[in-house]
């Protein structure tokens, strides 16, 4: 493994850098714990605490109690503890994002970003904590009256991945306290410390004891589980694969859960012949390299218009030399680490298949000479619809390139997946933007832009890529019920 850069966290406020769970209020240290590496390095930063089944079982019973004095708080309340735990977060954002550079890998730079990404909807949402309106309807009859209210669907059970170990809580967290929920977190078990220290500034900021709630641990099933099918759990909120989302629905069937799931993505990115080739390009780079490709709304399959493709494809390769693959902590660095061994083997499985299947790999396509999971950013030409990388998302940075003739036939290859999270297209004709956009089997659409995510805009997918959408003023709405009062004998 590489030499050892980062064993011990250089931490303005070491507090931060918290291995206990966070349960009602309370840093409780288990018996058992297990160990966070840094994928770069290998190092072990930190032993974090272990949290069963039984424990889940005990964190969900504290959050159950206190929904309801959390809930009979003011909108105004709750968005003035949101805005202190935003503020927090942003002052404290070098910290946060040097634990989040040592336990998942991606650039420092690139953390921080994420860091304020993350902050971002925990500040939009203590702004719409004050906007959860229902609704007067006319009444149907002379003596009634009908009023719609909404409220806090209850306890919410969060799972999130390890790619955005900050943000991904942050867009679910936001929401669910901002109406009144209260809210299990219980993050991947390579990204635990960002959640934790997520918790130590929400204490700080004035979250009451039980509404936020993080229990790190290793036993994701059983936890899973738990969480799915405990009827003191009103919903499910996950983001991850497809795979995982699919077992927690049939998990969260028996009690009827609300879900809202931010699933698996496999994004087509469209060059046609009037784009403007370098915007393109940039906007491919962003779309298909940031995180090193691993995101759920990369870009998976990149299609170039047969006019402009040997254009696009000698510029992109060239661009790709600009990408610096490092440790996260080093100066300049643009790429940091794959997650572990099996994201590093998917990437190389999806090449030499390619290759194998008549590709040509124009930039990279091996591990890095740094040696354990750096990987060589990756540009491939001559991709066909009959190689794995048209079908299964690579979740790393290999850029496929496919040659393609018509519109119509375009968009039938782009929709020819069964998901659907987001999709990009470069077109300068204003006719074109308007078909394609609207012919797109997906929830989010870029155009002339490699990069759509923001807190002002309503997050998520269509098909096997999730259900609900996160931020914009439409997130609060999975987190609420809608109840009516027909009043009578109104004389
Ligand atoms: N739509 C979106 O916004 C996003 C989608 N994704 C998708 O997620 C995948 C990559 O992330 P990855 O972390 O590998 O995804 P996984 O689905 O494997 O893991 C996501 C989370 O689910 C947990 N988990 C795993 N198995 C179970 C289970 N049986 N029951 C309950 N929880 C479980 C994991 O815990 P543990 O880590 O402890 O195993 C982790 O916290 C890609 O497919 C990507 O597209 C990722 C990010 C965003
Ligand atoms: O892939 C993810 O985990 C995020 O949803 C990506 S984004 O929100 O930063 O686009």
């Amino acid at each position: 493994m590489l030499d050892t850069k980062v064993t011990k966290l250089e931490l303005k406020d070491p507090s931060l850098l918290e291995t206990r769970a966070y349960i009602n209020g309370a840093w409780v240290e288990g018996e058992a714990t297990f160990p966070v590496h840094n994928p770069a390095t290998g190092d072990l930063i930190a032993n974090v605490t272990d949290i069963d089944i039984e424990g889940t079982r005990q964190t969900i019973d504290v959050a159950y109690a206190a929904k309801k004095e959390w809930a009979a708080q003011t909108g105004k309340e709750r968005g003035a503890i949101l805005r202190k735990w935003f503020d927090l977060m942003v002052e404290n954002a070098d910290d946060l994002a040097t634990i989040l550079t040592a336990e998942m890998g991606k650039p420092w730079a690139e953390a921080r970003g994420e860091i304020l990404y993350g902050a971002s909807f925990i500040e939009w949402f203590a702004e719409e904590a004050k906007r959860i309106y229902g609704d007067v309807i006319p009444g149907h009859q002379r003596d009634k009256r009908i009023v719609v209210l909404k409220q806090p669907v209850g306890v919410v059970g969060s799972i999130t991945p390890w790619n955005f170990p900050n943000a991904m809580i942050a867009r679910k967290v936001g929401p669910a306290l901002a109406v009144g929920c209260t809210f299990v977190a219980r993050p991947a078990t390579l990204t635990p410390l960002s959640a934790l220290a997520m918790a130590v500034l929400g204490e700080r900021a004035g979250i009451p004891a039980g509404v936020l709630n993080v229990i790190p641990g290793t036993d994701s099933s059983g936890v899973g589980n738990e969480l799915c099918t405990n009827d003191k759990v009103a919903k499910i909120t996950f983001t991850g694969s497809t795979r995982v989302g699919q077992i927690l629905m049939r998990q969260a069937a028996g009690t009827i859960k609300k879900m809202s799931l931010e699933l698996g993505g496999n994004a087509p990115f469209i060059v046609f012949d009037d784009a403007d080739v370098d915007a393109a390009v940039d906007g491919a780079m962003i779309a298909k390299f940031r995180n090193n490709g691993q995101t759920c709304v990369c870009a998976n399959r990149i299609y170039v218009q047969a006019g402009v493709y040997d254009e696009f494809a000698a510029k992109l390769a060239e661009k790709t030399k600009d990408l610096n693959v490092g440790n996260g902590f080093g100066d300049g660095i643009t790429t940091g680490p794959l997650i572990n061994d099996a994201a590093v083997a998917k990437v190389e499985e999806h090449i030499s298949d390619a290759v194998s299947k008549g590709a040509t790999v124009t930039m990279g396509g091996k591990r890095s000479d740094l040696g354990g999971t750096f990987f060589e950013p990756t540009v491939l030409t001559g991709v066909t619809r009959d190689m794995v990388v048209a079908k299964d998302e690579t979740f790393g940075p290999v850029a496929p390139l496919f040659k393609f003739e018509e519109e119509d036939d375009v968009v039938a290859m782009a929709n020819d997946s069964e998901f659907g999270l987001a999709s990009y297209f470069y077109s300068r004709d204003l006719a074109r933007v308007w078909r394609v956009a609207e012919a797109l089997e997906s929830g989010m659409v870029g155009v002339n832009t490699g990069l759509i995510s923001t807190e002002v805009a309503p997050f998520g997918g269509v098909k096997q890529s999730g259900l609900g959408r996160e931020g914009s003023k439409y997130g609060t709405e999975d987190f609420l019920e809608m109840k009516y009062l027909c009043m009578g004998e109104i004389q």
